[in-house]
């Protein structure tokens, strides 16, 4: 599997820019034995489930329009730095709440020659209040980080008006999406579609996007302090 998924990527990005994508996964997978990254060990589960997965997003052009991306609840660098790779025109901004692991993306990116990105320690909750982002980026992406409803109090204030909130949803994505209705409503966004890419024979991805576009200003108490979205989502 490893090999195949390697020759697809190779025919798809270029050489230089796979043996980026497998020199971080191979960094990745070396930090990991001391500094919990992903429960994810083997190699083609690891090309498949974080570095495929995560490119899902270049096939639409929702995504191929934007210059200025933020990855929410980064973690080990995923989907941003996947998407950095393959997109040095544009600039990536990943956010994690947890410096430690932003320490070791900074480390890798750095090996790596990955420049298109800045790093950002700060919640959720407090970066869409500050004026340097708020409804300033293209497209906000994010992967595991929380359910729908919370994630769009957190992400749909950094989006301008025009761009996307793309999340990234396992299969609850309808259950999540029939749930957060109210609140992407509320917070400026309008559900557009929602695309399966694990379905095109040309993509492997195990999660569905969802494009949330923003169309409305979203009103300045949102996002709320942390834990009121989870305490008292909205309806
Ligand atoms: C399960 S990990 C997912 C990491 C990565 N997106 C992936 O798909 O592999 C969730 C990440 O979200 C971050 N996170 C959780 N709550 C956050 C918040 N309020 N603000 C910023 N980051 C947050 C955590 O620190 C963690 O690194």
């Amino acid at each position: 599997m490893k090999d195949n998924l390697i020759s697809e990527l190779s025919g798809r990005y270029g050489d230089d820019k796979t043996d980026k994508l497998v020199r971080y996964m191979q960094r990745i997978r070396d930090i990991n034995e001391h500094i919990n990254l992903t429960a994810v060990r083997e190699e083609g589960e690891f090309l498949e489930k974080h570095i495929v997965d995560s490119l899902a997003c270049n096939d639409y052009e929702e995504f191929q329009r934007a210059k200025l991306v933020v990855d929410m609840g980064t973690g080990g660098g995923f989907p941003g730095i996947p998407l950095a790779v393959t997109n040095p025109d544009k600039k990536f901004i990943l956010v994690d709440s947890l410096n430690k692991r932003l320490k070791v993306i900074d480390q890798v990116a750095e090996e790596l020659g990955i420049r298109n990105i800045e790093l950002v320690h700060v919640r959720a909750e407090d970066m869409g209040h500050n004026v340097k982002y708020r409804e300033k980026v293209d497209v906000c992406v994010s992967r595991a980080v929380a359910s729908l409803d919370i994630l769009s109090e957190w992400c749909l204030p950094l989006v301008k008006k025009g761009g996307y909130f793309i999340p990234y949803k396992g299969e609850s994505a309808e259950d999540e999406l029939t749930s957060a209705d109210a609140a992407i409503r509320v917070l400026g966004g309008n559900v557009e579609k929602i695309e399966n890419p694990s379905q095109d024979k040309n993509a492997i991805s195990g999660h569905r996007l969802i494009f949330i576009r923003k169309c409305n200003s979203t009103p300045k108490r949102f996002p709320r302090k942390p834990g009121i979205a989870k305490k008292s989502p909205i309806r």
